[in-house]
């Protein structure tokens, strides 16, 4: 039993044994995950520990981060804003007065904003402080201390006047308690009344003033055309009002009109380009107020929040004087003048213009800005230009030849114009060896002609001759009027034909045949042209001019279109005397004979500048149609070619009766003057006078045309030179005739004139130089009968037999004693050609008693030729060189 016992002692003993051991290993077991929850807990709680302590370090991270990013962004901001401020005030509205002077704004540009000072943010660089003033609004001062406020109203005034042109600002300080209020160094600019003071008791009509003001601008100026002048100047380019500046300074409190005035103002005024600068008078909030409080040199503005601005010092006195001083001065000098390319259309719009109607274009501008249009057609048709010296006319008529030239193509518009100024003012309008172009309106310019009034009555005479064209074709197709004959010959070339004669009383001044064919020739143009699109404009510097037209009533009558420069006289009615008074660089236009009801004040354009011209003439002549040839230029002082003359260019052998070409007519189409040598008597030429060059020129040219018209061997050319001064030009002449040509001297002319026996088999041209100088050889007599015997059978029988005597006298009693003495008979000679010989000389060698009205001049002949002259005509001599 023990033994159960003691087995179940010691098995029960074993059990507790294993479970004490177990309970150990759970005990352990337990205390193992304690001791490591335990370690856990312990790092959970450093690490918990640790964790606030790097959320601060990544907020303060971050937090620093921010404020770079914050500063770069603000300091890129202010540098931009910087940038944008300096671009908004471009020259003087924005330069520091150390290198300050005015800069105005260009035509349509905006002035834009003004700098008063610096906004200075903290941490970033300054960016300018601007007010906007001009076209957007007014500014209200609020300051305490005196100073700073006078340095923001010189600041702005100055600164206004530095971006407007001279004259473009008109200011008004109303300073009822004499603050001087930062105007006082503006005074220069009053003379010019471009500044003016009310006194106290002035507010009201200042005010009521600018009203009226903003009220015309609205009505005249902008018309409904435009929202304010700012648009105005930003579509057109002209700005036709001055900007009006207001600077009010403190005073009794307003009135109820006043307020309402004042308030009127500040929200209309800006588009009309009226501003007020208010100081001391506490204004209404409004959009259009800029609010700027001063507080010594710092300021704040209602435009940029509560950022500080540092105030700019006030402008130098004597800069703010001397720069009033100098816009005085140029404003006394008068206002700036419109500008040429306005008066041009677009390009696209070049030559679209009909002239069927009549021919409309702008000459400037009146004096609120807007285009002054003058027309010619039947009424009126023709203008009269009259100023004094230097007041603008030749300007005038650029302008005038511009507007219309860029409206009118060349098969609607035709140019012919003439000066017989001393100068080359219509030269450029021909092509010239600098510039090859030429406008292609203009047909004919005629320059240098104050000698030649010959050729401004062959234009008169040509025109005469075009208006005959026009009425007979008009009558033809049954109408009267050009408007009528385009409507209906639409293929006809028709165009408006515009003749410019500046200094015209040239042609009427003397009581010669000239000057009376020439006024009735004018008179005819006058009446008839206007239905035919003939249109005169006449120029004159001097009331000489336009007195020699006033005793011709029916001719003044016709020229209803009346152009007073300033200071012209008579031109205009008696009693209007607007021409006096008138500015530089404007004109009277008055399309009323001058009533003075029917005047306009116009500002004319700068249109004498070559490069302006230049340009539009380029562009013209650039589209110019293909058929147009370069216009004629008739220049009084050049000497013309016989090669390129055109009656010479076009002679060729197998004419039956050749013709002599002698010199240029002075004439429209440059015609050389002619001799035909018929053979009839009389067909020989005598060239009469001293002046060797010229005698020379006339003969050479008479050959060389002879020459010209002969294959060699059909005819005989003989040349005898009997003075040593013609030689080099009858020994050229010989080399260029043919090879068989006979060369004589006053030894053997006499056997040449002996020999002679024409049988008229073919023509035989005898040129003598200097004929007289051989008188003493002729005298001699063999076989009983002299050298002057033969010459005078030769002149008196030898045209009839194809032989002809062109000869050069140095005097008409020498040619006189050849011919055989004062008595004898003249008709051998049936043409001659004078140089420097007295008309009256020539009696005996002209039908009418008293010989021709002639009086020599340089390098000029006057041509008669008995079979076909009623009058002898005056000619150009072609030069020697050929
Ligand atoms: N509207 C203008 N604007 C600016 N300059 C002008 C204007 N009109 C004329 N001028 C200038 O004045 C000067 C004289 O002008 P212009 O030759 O046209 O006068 P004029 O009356 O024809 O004189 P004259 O009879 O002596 O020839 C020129 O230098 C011209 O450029």
């Amino acid at each position: 039993m023990p033994d159960v016992r003691t087995s179940v002692v010691e098995s029960v003993r074993a059990q507790l044994s294993r479970a004490r051991a177990s309970a150990r290993a759970h005990q352990d077991a337990a205390k193992a995950d304690l001791a490591a929850a335990e370690a856990r807990l312990e790092r959970v709680r450093q690490a918990a520990a640790q964790r606030p302590a790097r959320a601060a370090a990544e907020r303060d991270r971050r937090l620093a981060e921010l404020d770079a990013r914050h500063a770069a962004t603000l300091a890129d901001l202010a540098r931009r804003a910087a940038v944008a401020g300096a671009m908004r005030s471009p020259g003087a509205a924005g330069e520091a007065w150390a290198s300050w002077h005015p800069t105005p704004a260009a035509r349509g540009e905006p002035p834009d904003l003004l700098r008063i000072g610096e906004i200075h943010v903290p941490g970033a660089g300054p960016a300018p402080a601007l007010v906007p003033l001009f076209d957007r609004g007014h500014v209200a001062l609020v300051d305490n201390v005196q100073l700073g406020g006078d340095a923001v109203v010189a600041t702005l005034l100055l600164r206004a006047l530095g971006r407007t042109a001279q004259g473009q600002i008109e200011i008004t300080g109303y300073d009822p308690e004499r603050l001087g209020g930062g105007l006082a160094g503006f005074a220069p600019l009053a003379p010019a009344g471009l500044l003016k003071f009310v006194g106290p008791g002035g507010l009201t009509p200042l005010l009521d003033g600018l009203v009226d003001h903003i009220r015309r601008i609205n009505e005249t100026v902008l018309a409904g055309d435009y929202a304010s002048l700012a648009e105005m100047a930003l579509a057109t380019g002209r700005r036709p009002e001055p900007w009006r500046v207001a600077v009010l300074l403190g005073g009794d409190e307003p009135s109820r009109h006043e307020r309402a005035q004042l308030d009127r103002i500040l929200r209309t005024g800006a588009a009309c380009g009226v501003h007020l600068i208010v100081r001391g008078i506490p204004v209404a909030a409004h959009s259009t107020v800029e609010v700027v409080r001063v507080e010594g040199d710092r300021a704040e503005l209602s435009g940029c929040g509560p950022l500080p601005v540092l105030l700019d010092p006030p402008p130098p006195p004597e800069l703010v004087t001397a720069t009033c001083r100098r816009i005085a001065d140029r404003v006394a000098v008068g206002p700036a003048p419109a500008v040429f390319h306005d008066l041009i259309p677009p390009e696209g719009e070049t030559w679209t213009e009909y002239s069927a109607g009549g021919l409309t274009a702008p000459v400037g501008d009146s004096p609120e800005g807007r285009p002054v249009s003058v027309t010619l057609s039947d009424y009126p048709p023709h203008a009269l230009i009259a100023g004094p010296s230097g007041t603008g006319k030749t300007n005038l008529i650029y302008a005038w030849m511009g507007a219309l030239a860029a409206r009118y193509s060349p098969t609607e518009l035709a140019f012919y114009l003439l000066d017989f100024k001393e100068g080359v003012s219509f030269a450029r309008f021909a092509p010239g060896r600098r510039d090859p172009s030429w406008l292609p309106h203009v047909r004919l310019v005629g320059v240098n002609v104050n000698t030649d009034r010959e050729f401004g009555l062959a234009l008169l005479r040509f025109l005469g001759r075009e208006l005959r064209r026009r009425a007979d074709a008009a009558k033809q197709h049954e109408v009267t009027k050009l408007s009528e004959l385009r409507h209906e010959d639409p293929e006809g070339h028709w165009p408006r034909i515009v003749a410019v004669i500046d200094e015209f009383q040239v042609l009427l001044t003397g009581r010669d045949a000239l000057a009376q064919e020439a006024a009735t020739l004018l008179e005819d143009l006058a009446r008839r042209g206007r239905s035919q699109g003939i249109h005169l404009i006449l120029a004159s510097q001097d009331v000489s001019g336009i007195e020699a037209l006033w005793g011709r009533p029916a001719l003044v009558a016709q020229f209803t279109l009346r152009i007073a420069l300033p200071k012209a006289r008579r031109i205009l009615h008696e009693a209007n005397t607007a021409a006096e008074t008138l500015p530089r660089h404007h004109a009277v236009v008055n399309a009323d004979s001058g009533a003075p009801d029917a005047n306009r004040i116009v500002r004319i354009p700068a249109a004498s500048d070559r490069r302006v011209w230049g340009d539009l003439q380029h562009r013209l002549w650039q589209d110019r149609p293909a058929w147009l040839g370069a216009p004629r230029l008739f220049d009084g002082d050049a000497v013309p070619r016989l090669a390129e003359a055109p009656d010479f260019v076009k002679l060729a052998p197998g004419a039956i009766d050749p013709v002599v070409l002698l010199g240029e007519s002075i004439d429209v189409q440059a015609h050389s003057a002619r001799l035909p040598l018929t053979r009839s008597p009389g067909r020989n030429l005598a060239v009469l006078g001293t002046r060797v060059d010229e005698a020379c020129a006339v003969l050479a040219a008479a050959a060389r045309s002879l020459a010209r018209q002969h294959e060699d061997g059909t005819a005989r050319f003989s040349v005898a030179c009997l003075d040593p001064d013609a030689a080099a030009t009858a020994e050229s002449l010989r080399a260029d005739l043919p090879a068989d040509t006979g060369w004589y001297d006053a030894e053997s002319l006499p056997a040449l004139l002996a020999s002679l026996e024409p049988d008229g088999s073919r023509p035989h041209y005898i040129v003598i130089f200097a004929c007289d100088a051989a008188a003493s050889r002729l005298a001699v007599k063999e076989g009983g009968r002299s050298g002057h015997d033969h010459l005078r059978r030769l002149l008196n029988t030898g045209p009839e037999r194809r032989t002809h005597v062109l000869g050069w006298w140095r005097g008409v009693g020498r040619l006189r004693d050849d011919l055989g003495g004062p008595g004898s008979r003249t008709d051998s000679i049936g043409a001659w050609i004078a140089l420097d010989v007295q008309g009256s000389d020539l009696a005996g060698f002209f039908p009418q008693q008293g010989g021709p009205a002639w009086y020599p001049r340089p390098w000029r002949a006057l041509y008669f030729d008995r079979a076909r002259h009623r009058t002898p005509e005056v000619v150009i001599p072609y030069g020697l060189s050929g």
